[in-house]
């Protein structure tokens, strides 16, 4: 398999202290891929750099084959790296389908030009999208009245508006009930072995990581301890030492 992300010896220090600590690693072509450890590890740091919301001290971020370190976030954006956030950033006032159609009309770099009559652009692409993530029938419905998971169904759908080759999730499935947590990353796991598209995520619920990951990397004190198949992850001493605290990685490795 191709790969369309490949990080080389990742530093960043704040004030000394070293976040991350020398972190190489790749993501294939069509590949899910977590990104796990405990609070403090590094994670959130280690997708900013990735993402150019944050510049790093030491080491290179490939993507496709190009260069991207340092470059500006719009930038990355642009060449097929997409985002979603734990925080959802959807326009409340508008309804389902209009959020989508706003994002088509960024991604066709239209945004200025087309305002007077944006509401009619590009509503059968956007209702596409929609059916993707099964919202079609949620489509004039405003995101005021969303439940939280279909909110971050939509986000989804917003982020694959802009064709993204590579989708960075950090925490897909913060604030979810756990039954719809599973639901959201199986249906990314969906649009992964469908699209072709490539997905790392960061995610605090083992559940989600060990039963739709196809391979887990596990970041501890900014040093990458592991990465490989949720069997090796799980059988890995290191891991088992930075997970014995709290358990949960066991807890589920029990029954899965
Ligand atoms: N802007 C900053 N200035 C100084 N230290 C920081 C800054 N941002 C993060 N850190 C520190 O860097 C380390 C890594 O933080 P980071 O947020 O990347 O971890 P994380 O794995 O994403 O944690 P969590 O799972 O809690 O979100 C932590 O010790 C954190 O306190």
């Amino acid at each position: 398999m191709t790969e369309i992300l490949r990080v080389e010896n990742l530093k960043k220090s704040y004030d000394g202290f070293l976040a991350v600590n020398g972190v190489s690693f790749a993501v294939k072509q069509g590949e899910l891929k977590a990104l796990i450890g405990p609070n403090g590890a590094g994670k959130s740091t280690c997708f900013n750099m990735l993402m150019g919301q944050l510049k790093p001290t030491a080491g290179e971020v490939f993507f496709d084959g190009a260069r991207i370190t340092g470059k500006r976030p719009r930038e990355i954006w642009r060449m097929g790296v997409g985002r979603t956030f734990q925080i959802t950033g959807t326009y409340q006032s508008m309804t389902v389908i209009e959020n989508v159609q706003m994002a088509l009309i960024s991604h066709h770099r239209r945004l200025y030009s087309v305002l007077p009559r944006a509401w009619k652009l590009y509503r059968e692409e956007a209702f596409e999208f929609l059916k993707t993530v099964s919202m079609q029938d949620q489509a004039d419905r405003p995101c005021s009245i969303l439940a939280y998971g279909d909110l971050k169904r939509l986000e989804l759908a917003i982020a694959l508006t802009h064709r993204p080759r590579l989708l960075l999730m950090d925490e897909p499935t913060a604030g979810m009930a756990p039954t719809a947590r599973v639901e959201l990353m199986q249906l990314v796991a969906d649009i992964v072995s469908e699209q072709g598209v490539s997905v790392l995520f960061t995610e605090h619920d083992m559940d989600v990581v060990f039963a739709h990951a196809h391979h887990i990397m596990v970041l501890n004190r900014g040093e990458l301890i592991a990465d490989g198949s949720a069997a090796e992850v799980r059988a890995n001493p290191q891991v088992q030492e930075v997970y014995l605290g709290g358990g949960t990685l066991f807890k589920e490795a029990s029954h899965a």
